[in-house]
């Protein structure tokens, strides 16, 4: 038993949507906990003005009866508000009518650092658009309605997963932060960051050495690194760990089975350890600029400058929603895995056993 997930959307497509697979029967979803996390997605000082065109809420096409699951696919849609200023130009037929509203006219100058040279040359396509579309993070809103859900499974086995900015553009601290981004927008440049995703609760035994397809290290970094400008990701003290001794670098294990330090960030072999699993990421700084990279127009093959859209600043608070999202999403497939169960309470209850096995947590 697995969770399973496919999303699809464009950016200023009609909506986005995702379909999960294997949540088990009789969870108990919250409506309000899943558009809170939609809401804090696109919050964040420094975002594009596109967030004052969308309010991101989630709909139930299936697998839901009165708030609880039914075992069965779970679609969730979201929809695209700003798609009304695009219906001719991202319509998915034939567009009827006088083109009108934006994207009618195909984008020819590629912006450095995002999907569009790549995408057009390898997809043969004419207009950068047809590439950027759904490589935008737009569609980062499904994947945090799912982590949403994914929470609320964790929820019953008490595990509960947190995403935090900690740098924006190398400063820290909200102040700090802030004026980074100021000074950026004002040079109409744009900034990284550094995020930080700590999940508390997790039994020592999620994933496994077995495969490295199974470690759950190497599948949270994959989570992490599937997320759109994310470059780097750190486990426990990471890269930190490379420049100390093996006696500075590994937790040692007192009575209780506790940890004195947490360096690993709660992962030994691709396995849980029964300490907070904490991971990182590094977001590049986001690629549209309002003082635009050089370039070359793809029509006539001449010099030019890369296109400029509006754009975030910086999305590094986003960021620390989408991750958190990833990561819970992660752990609750770890969960099922480990755990199975066609309704909840099999869930539950394998959970329970499994604790008692090994008589976790311990009592010194
Ligand atoms: C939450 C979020 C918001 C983003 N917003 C923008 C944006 O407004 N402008 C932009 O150029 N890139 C933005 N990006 C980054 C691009 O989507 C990303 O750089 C691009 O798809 C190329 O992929 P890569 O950076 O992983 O190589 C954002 C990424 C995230 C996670
Ligand atoms: C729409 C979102 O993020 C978008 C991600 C994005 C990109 O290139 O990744 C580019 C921008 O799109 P637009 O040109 O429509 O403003 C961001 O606003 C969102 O997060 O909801």
């Amino acid at each position: 038993m697995t969770l399973g997930i496919v999303t699809a959307g464009e950016s200023h497509g009609p909506a986005l949507v995702a379909v999960l697979t294997g949540l088990p029967a009789g969870l108990r979803l919250d409506r309000g906990s899943v558009d809170a996390d939609l809401r804090r997605r696109q919050q964040g000082y420094g975002r594009s003005p596109r967030q004052q065109l969308e309010t991101d809420v989630v709909e139930v096409l299936s697998g839901l009866r009165h708030a609880r699951t039914l075992g069965t696919p779970l679609t969730l849609v979201v929809r695209n508000a700003d798609h009304r200023n695009w219906t001719w130009g991202m319509s998915p037929w034939e567009p009827e009518g006088e083109p009108a509203g934006k994207g009618t006219k195909p984008v020819t100058l590629p912006r450095p650092g995002h999907a569009d040279l790549a995408g057009v040359l390898k997809y043969g396509h004419a207009d950068v658009r047809d590439a950027l579309e759904r490589a935008s993070a737009r569609h980062t809103a499904t994947h945090v309605a799912a982590g949403a859900v994914a929470k609320a499974l964790l929820a019953e086995i008490g595990v509960t997963v947190a995403g935090r900015p900690l740098e924006v553009g190398g400063a820290r601290g909200e102040n700090g932060m802030r004026e980074a981004t100021d000074a950026a927008r004002k040079d109409r440049d744009t900034l990284g960051g550094i995020v930080e995703v700590v999940a508390s609760g997790c039994p020592p035994g999620l994933g496994s050495y077995a495969e490295k397809g199974d470690r759950l290290d190497a599948r949270l970094a994959f989570a992490l690194m599937g997320i759109q400008a994310v470059k780097g990701v750190e486990v426990g003290d990471g890269f930190a760990l490379a420049r100390v001794r093996g006696s500075e670098a590994h937790d040692e294990i007192d009575p209780g089975l506790v940890r004195r330090t947490n360096r690993a960030g709660g992962l030994e072999a691709g396995m849980t350890n029964g300490e907070p699993v904490v991971v990182r990421a590094a977001m590049k700084p986001l690629p549209t600029l309002m003082k635009p990279l050089d370039s070359v127009d793809l029509a006539s093959g001449e010099p030019s400058q890369a296109l400029v859209e509006r754009s975030d600043v910086q999305a590094v608070e986003a960021l620390a929603v989408v991750a958190e999202a990833a990561v819970a999403w992660e752990l609750a497939r770890a969960a099922r895995e480990k755990f199975g169960g066609d309704a909840i309470e099999d869930f539950v209850a394998a959970h329970r056993a499994y604790l008692d096995r090994i008589q976790w947590p311990r009592t010194r």
